[in-house]
């Protein structure tokens, strides 16, 4: 990997920018708590009644009441599934506690440094996770270290599909319009970085605190080993 060969990071979040406790114990938390009464609350609202529909259309169960549909959210939640309709939910449950300053979006303190760095030398700057758009949106615009999204070209949640496929990376990279081996992938999850090498991406596995390194990729601890 040298300066001329990448042209474009895609990085994921939990684990590899921010701490998985952020995510686990946080922000899971305060979504299993407020997600009951924001739906009973918002139902009507179209934005929400389209997730709440997609809900009961996983659920396969068309007529499910709505406390049906708010228990499966919390299973979900419960059981860290990643699925499209509960992730956007919690990232409009997120926007509130983020705008109220209940928290901030936890950054390791080598990410904010590297990714200004990266950007001022010409390297475009992608979020991919299973987070919706709008919570990665929350997470590095209310961040640690500030509004952070400047920073960024652009965003992907699983609207392009799941992380562990490689049919995803390769949507992510028809959407770039990059030489795939341009593209660097970060992510501390090994079945990620298959994928993403399989669609052709360079990548490099975070092994943070806690993170089991694999053998595969090559592994950094932190952001500012990464000589790109
Ligand atoms: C965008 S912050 C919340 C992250 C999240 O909801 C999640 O499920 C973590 O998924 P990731 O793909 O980043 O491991
Ligand atoms: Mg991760």
């Amino acid at each position: 990997m040298s300066q001329s060969t990448v042209r474009a990071i895609v990085t994921d979040i939990e684990g590899t920018t921010t701490d998985i406790n952020f995510v686990h114990k946080v922000l899971f938390p305060y979504a299993y708590a407020k997600l009951p009464d924001f739906l009973r609350q918002n139902a009507a609202t179209p934005a929400v009644t389209e997730q709440i529909d997609a809900v009961r259309s996983d659920m396969q169960a068309p007529e499910a009441t709505l406390e049906a549909v708010i228990a499966t959210l919390l299973h979900w939640i419960d059981t860290d599934q990643k699925v499209t309709p509960l992730k956007a939910l919690q990232g409009m449950v997120w926007a509130d506690g983020y705008q109220r300053g209940d928290f901030t979006g936890h950054l390791y303190a080598d990410v904010a440094p590297a990714l200004r760095q990266w950007q001022a030398a010409g390297v475009a700057l992608y979020v991919y996770s299973s987070g919706s758009v709008q919570a990665q949106k929350l997470l590095f615009g209310y961040s640690d270290e500030g509004d952070l999204t400047p920073l960024f070209s652009g965003y992907f949640d699983t609207h392009v599909g799941h992380k562990r496929e490689a049919a995803s990376y390769q949507r992510i990279l028809d959407t770039l319009d990059l030489p795939p081996a341009s593209v660097l992938f970060l992510s501390d999850v090994v079945e990620e970085l298959d994928a993403a090498e399989q669609a052709g991406m360079q990548t490099r596995q975070l092994v943070r605190e806690g993170t089991q390194p694999g053998t595969h990729h090559a592994c950094v601890a932190r952001f500012d080993e990464l000589a790109v």
